[in-house]
């Protein structure tokens, strides 16, 4: 299905990222890893490589808020595999008293991947960048104002860019709470306010969940500029929403 495509996946060392590089790997991509924990990224891409082979699993060690190094990252992708199609902006943070370090890390970054991978694009017919957003881009999360504020931004970046770019999809996914370390030490219990809300959103979503509907986002040329929600209860559901002009008549 993605043969002869090659994908970045930022933060793909561990949870949602790494179960959407196997899912891509999966489905014949080549995929380039982005990822900041030196350790994680090279047990991860060593572990792929042997299942899926070493030509096809490139590891990129980088921070993604460091620009020299992203563009360094995108170039490297295009030497090794010959192009650059897919960009799955997944790389973020939860860290509610480092505020300026949440948007960099989960807005700021995925803007300047965006038009970083834009370039490296070019000469691509099936380019398109989908960024990991979140529910808690619609449900405010109370004591979490930066992380919110990230993920609503990061919709609003992703729509505004759909409507305004020819020969790029951008689309962007919005999971509620979802099974990976970002939640906490993998093993430990979690905390009783956590337990309470995963509870009350009826339980867990699996990163494997949230991953294929990246790769529907991905592989349907269809869709541009949609947001696709996840949550346990609805399953994937799309926030239906006006175009710029749309809205303006209803103002
Ligand atoms: N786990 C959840 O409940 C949900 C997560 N999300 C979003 O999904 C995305 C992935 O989250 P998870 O897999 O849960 O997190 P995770 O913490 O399990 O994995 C995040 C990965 O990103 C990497 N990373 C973090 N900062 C980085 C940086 N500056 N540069 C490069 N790599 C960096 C980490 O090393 C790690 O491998 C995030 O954007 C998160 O906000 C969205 C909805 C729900
Ligand atoms: C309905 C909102 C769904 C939001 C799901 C999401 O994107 C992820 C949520 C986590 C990120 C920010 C948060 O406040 C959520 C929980 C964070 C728990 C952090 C635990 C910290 C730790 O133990 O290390």
């Amino acid at each position: 299905m993605l043969s002869e495509q090659s994908a970045v996946v930022t933060g793909g060392a561990q949870g949602i990222g790494l179960a959407t590089s196997r899912l891509l790997l999966q489905s014949g991509a080549k995929v380039a890893i982005f990822d900041l924990s030196k350790d994680k990224l090279s047990t991860t891409c060593d572990e792929l490589k042997r299942e899926f082979g070493t030509d096809r699993v490139l590891s990129f060690h980088c921070d993604v808020t460091d620009e020299e190094q992203v563009v360094k990252g995108f170039a490297l992708t295009k030497e090794t595999f010959g192009s650059v199609d897919i960009l799955v902006n997944n790389a973020g943070i939860t860290s509610p008293k480092e505020w300026k370090k949440t948007l960099l890390i989960n807005l700021h970054a995925p803007m300047f991947a965006s038009y970083t991978a834009m370039e490296y694009m070019k000469g691509s017919s099936k380019a398109v960048i989908v960024n990991v957003a979140s529910m808690a881009g619609f449900c405010a999360i109370p004591g979490n104002e930066s992380y919110s504020a990230s993920k609503s931004g990061l919709i609003a970046f992703t729509r505004s860019m759909a409507q305004s770019t020819e020969g790029i999809r951008f689309n962007c996914i919005c999971p509620s709470y979802t099974d990976t370390p970002l939640l906490g030490e993998p093993g430990k219990e979690l905390d009783s306010t956590l337990s309470f809300i995963i509870e009350k959103q009826g339980g867990l979503l699996k990163p494997e969940q949230v991953s294929e509907g990246i790769v529907r986002l991905i592989t349907d040329a269809s869709l541009n500029g949609q947001v696709l929600k996840l949550t346990p209860r609805k399953g994937f559901h799309f926030e239906k929403y006006d175009s710029f002009m749309e809205s303006l008549e209803k103002l």
